[in-house]
């Protein structure tokens, strides 16, 4: 929809918050606070059109409780992350968050590696799309700048990918750090080729963000570690709105920050 801040000829770029490193602090104690549920609601009131969660095998930080709660609360939508696994499964076809994305995992992992083989597992993803399609839920596949990946991705069914911009994020010199925009830019305009909304993340900060949102047919970015990083120092909602500013500049739109 064409408003003052997305004109028409541009889709709106969205911000998806991913909240897990406030939960990551407050595991650090166990303690009851920074609480992610506030962390969330926060973050929405600043700008976030999601929030997202990666409620991980080893509940290293988001718990199954801040699922459930923030189910019941969030006023903009829930992107779900966690693994294609059997536990995982009755777990997002019993609480149905809008949004679900499938990410690999390892437990020895410090944070998400790459994508999503999805070529190398595709009756298995196509099962598991199905079953959260069934239970009404919108299926992500976290997977790596590859066309082989994004043809499986159209292929078991699902009708979002996001598209791993860690590779961009790490590269340590400008050349590198144009190869791989590019191949996340081929990325983009292959998925939407095949009719697939098209979204990124993954160590995309305020330095690195707006080249990734001025690409043409991205849809949504997943921003987490450098808005809680932000946050620390100039709280969550500036941080937020912050990194919505620098978004909407990268993809050419006004920016009406909210109050
Ligand atoms: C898939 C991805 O890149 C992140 O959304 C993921 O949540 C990273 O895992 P941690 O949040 O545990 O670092
Ligand atoms: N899927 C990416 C995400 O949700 C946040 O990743 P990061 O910004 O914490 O690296």
């Amino acid at each position: 929809m064409a408003t003052p801040e997305n004109p028409p000829g541009r889709a709106p770029i969205l911000l998806g918050v991913n909240i897990d490193h406030v939960a990551t602090l407050r595991e650090a104690r166990g303690t009851r606070y920074p609480e992610p549920i506030q962390a969330a609601l926060v973050a929405e009131q600043a700008g976030a059109d999601a929030i997202t969660l990666h409620l991980r095998e080893d509940r290293r930080h988001i718990q199954d409780r801040d699922v459930r709660l923030l189910r019941d609360i969030l006023q903009t939508r829930m992107n779900l992350e966690m693994a294609a696994t059997p536990e995982m499964g009755r777990i997002a076809s019993e609480i149905q968050p809008q949004d679900c994305c499938l990410v690999p995992e390892r437990r020895e992992e410090l944070t998400t590696e790459g994508g999503l083989d999805v070529a190398g597992q595709r009756r298995t993803l196509s099962d598991f799309c199905a079953l959260l399609a069934e239970a009404g839920v919108r299926v992500s596949l976290f997977i790596d700048a590859d066309p082989v990946q994004l043809d499986a991705a159209a292929e078991v069914g699902a009708p979002v990918v996001e598209i791993h911009t860690g590779h961009y994020a790490d590269a340590r010199t400008p050349e590198a750090r144009a190869a791989e925009l590019a191949r996340i830019r081929r990325a983009v305009e292959h998925g939407r080729g095949l009719g697939l909304q098209v979204n990124a993340g993954h160590g995309l900060d305020y330095h690195n963000v707006q080249a990734v949102a001025a690409l043409p047919g991205i849809s949504e970015l997943n921003i987490g570690h450098s808005i809680i990083a932000r946050a620390v120092f100039s709280g969550l909602a500036d941080a937020v709105r912050e990194m919505k500013a620098v978004m909407l500049r990268g993809a050419g739109l006004p920016c009406m920050l909210t109050p």
